[in-house]
């Protein structure tokens, strides 16, 4: 981090560190010209030759008045550096940050056990890394005027510099216990902090406002807020509490000891040993010595803590990520023109969560061109398949095939272009109509032509072009001058990002579900048409959708049952069959 800072920086990085020594030392020699305008005042007062000492007091004036400034302006110099230099430091945890979530499996994200590392560590980090910069130039520029405070209270006398770091320092010891206990007590309550911060979320995040509203959840989860977090909090009290009342009995100590140490200066004055300059400097000394040992060491109880804290942080950066079966160099590209299309093999799955299969012994063959309906009752293992496919899960047995090609040797850019999908849970991205449609694979080029060909084939264009700015709109509604779509139509807009991929292979999940029947219809006429020459995979529960497929494989029961055409499947009066029948009876199959 360090590296990064002074290659981002070299000059902000030199000024920032000629800062700390100026800001370390400049109080000190205020402090110094305090003592000696009093001398001089005093001399002014009582001695004979008063236009010289008045014209020395003038002058010490001045000096003391222009020091005074040049501590208030690398005051704020300082505070602009550092947040300089702070920007840096948030743009490079960020960076580390973007890089792990954009990179470690798919698999991290579904899996309840590493929500608490992700939570822990995204919620520090937006503000740990900074805090701990600001802590450590603090603390060297403590250290500087701590080294000369030191130099000058032993002129008193050698023993108030140790009075003072033996009474700062229980306070200290009590600081790091209490980081250390908040933040194990932190991490043992991670899934409360989690629950918590998710019925903040359903009271008041858009997407639950509307059921909160109509089911009247509102009170309901207020409540379970305030339960959760009420005991939370107390618990937290308790050690605050505990803490705060050790630190007071020592601060009592510390008093008593710092108020000798005044006594003992205020002696040396009596017996006529310490001039009123003296008295004053090794006053302001003490006081201002022993606030600045505070605040070293609560600076250093603070780093301590933030150092725990970033230790979250490294535990989600060191999230093991997956060792590739190939080398990227070592694989090969998808192929130029698929020959015999997608075969999987004595496929099984289970979710890393658990060890319950999902899919077993799952063989089926997708001809290259040819479109097979998956199909299946809820739960069977059809979405599954498609993240199988997509590669963001590894079948835990057997193998899936493009051509003789197994999938995880085919290079990773080039299986995207390829295989294009539209999720179930597919994405609304409250960015402009056009870039919606062109992130179905921003490698290709941003052409005006074939965003509008890809929005004609969904049966989107219309809808967009009555917009204002048309293609520009913003989408969603999130930002200012948005225009919202209605479900139907960001499906349909959804589609048209697996159309802008001119890929080999489509993936459809439900891609009619939010449709109205005159929609669909006209979409599964535009389906047919992109699916004619692409090797197509559709899951769906419409009839309408099933039919127009050249194949229909059946799922149930963690394997295949069934394949064959509509027709075929419904004279053979199998699972398909009956499914057909007891699913349109409760109308679940359209
Ligand atoms: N991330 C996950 N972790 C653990 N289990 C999961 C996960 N996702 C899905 N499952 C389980 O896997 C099974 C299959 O889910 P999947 O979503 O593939 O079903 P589906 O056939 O697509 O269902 P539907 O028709 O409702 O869309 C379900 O029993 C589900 O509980």
């Amino acid at each position: 981090m360090l590296r990064y800072i002074w290659s981002s920086s070299p000059g902000w990085t030199i000024l920032n560190a000629a800062l700390i020594l100026i800001r370390g030392v400049l109080p000190l020699f205020l402090l110094y010209l305090v003592k000696l305008l009093v001398d001089e005042i005093q001399t002014v007062a009582t001695g004979p030759n008063g236009e010289d000492a008045f014209n020395r007091l003038l002058g010490l004036l001045i000096i003391a008045a222009v020091v005074f400034l040049a501590n208030a302006l690398s005051a704020s110099l300082g505070t602009l550096v550092r947040e300089r230099q702070s920007f840096l430091i948030s743009d490079y945890f960020d960076n580390l940050i973007h890089n792990k979530t954009t990179n470690i499996e798919y698999g991290y994200f579904e899996h309840p056990k590493y929500q608490n590392v992700f939570f822990r560590a995204l919620n520090e980090a937006s503000f740990r890394p900074s805090r701990i910069f600001y802590g450590i130039v603090g603390l060297l520029q403590n250290l500087i005027t701590l080294i000369v405070m030191g130099g000058i209270l032993l002129m008193v006398h050698w023993s108030i510099s140790i009075v003072l770091l033996v009474v700062t320092l229980p306070v200290t010891a009590i600081r790091l216990r209490y980081a250390r206990s908040l933040f194990s007590f932190k991490r043992k309550n991670t899934n409360r902090e989690r629950k918590v911060n998710y019925y903040n979320r359903l009271l008041t995040s858009r997407e639950f406002a509307k059921e909160l509203r109509t089911f009247e959840l509102g009170s309901l989860f207020r409540q379970r807020y305030h339960e959760i977090k009420d005991d939370w909090r107390q618990s937290q009290f308790r050690m605050l509490r505990s803490k705060t009342l050790r630190e007071v009995a020592v601060q009592v100590l510390a008093a008593i000891a710092v108020f000798s140490v005044y006594g003992l200066i205020a002696f040396r004055a009596f017996q006529g040993q310490l001039s009123i300059g003296d008295v004053v400097l090794y006053f302001m000394a003490l006081q201002r010595g022993y606030a600045y040992l505070q605040e070293f060491l609560g600076r250093i109880s603070g780093l301590y803590e933030d150092s725990l804290f970033l230790n979250n942080l490294f535990e989600f950066l060191h999230l093991p990520e997956a060792q590739p079966t190939l080398e990227e160099n070592e694989k090969v590209p998808f192929p130029a023109r698929m020959k015999q299309g997608i075969r999987l093999d004595n496929v099984g799955f289970h979710y890393p969560s658990n060890d319950r299969w999902i899919l077993r012994n799952v063989s089926f063959q997708i001809n290259a061109g040819e479109t097979v309906a998956l199909v299946g009752a809820n739960g069977t293992g059809k979405t599954t398949l498609v993240k199988l496919i997509c590669g963001l899960y590894k079948p835990n047995e057997g193998k899936i095939y493009v051509d003789k090609h197994p999938i995880d040797h085919l290079k990773w850019k080039s299986r995207v272009d390829n295989i294009s999908v539209i999720y179930q849970d597919f994405m609304l991205y409250n960015v402009t109509a056009k870039e919606n449609i062109w992130f179905g694979n921003v490698r290709q080029q941003l052409s005006e032509k074939n965003i509008k060909d890809a929005a004609n084939q969904a049966g989107i264009n219309e809808v967009i072009e009555e917009f204002e700015n048309g293609y520009n709109t913003t989408l969603g509604t999130l930002f200012d001058d948005s225009e919202q779509l209605s479900p139907g139509q960001w499906q349909r807009l959804a589609l048209a990002r697996s159309f802008f991929n001119q890929s080999q292979v489509v993936l459809l999940d439900e891609p009619t579900s939010s449709l109205d029947a005159f929609s669909e219809a006209k979409l599964l006429n535009y389906i047919k048409g992109i699916t004619e020459n692409r090797t197509a995979l559709i899951i769906s529960h419409r009839l309408s959708t099933i039919k127009m497929a050249d194949r229909i494989v059946v799922l149930d029961g963690e394997n295949v049952v069934e394949t064959g055409h509509y027709r075929e499947l419904m004279n053979m009066k199998g699972h398909f069959y009956k499914m057909v029948q007891s699913f349109s009876e409760l109308g679940i199959i359209r």
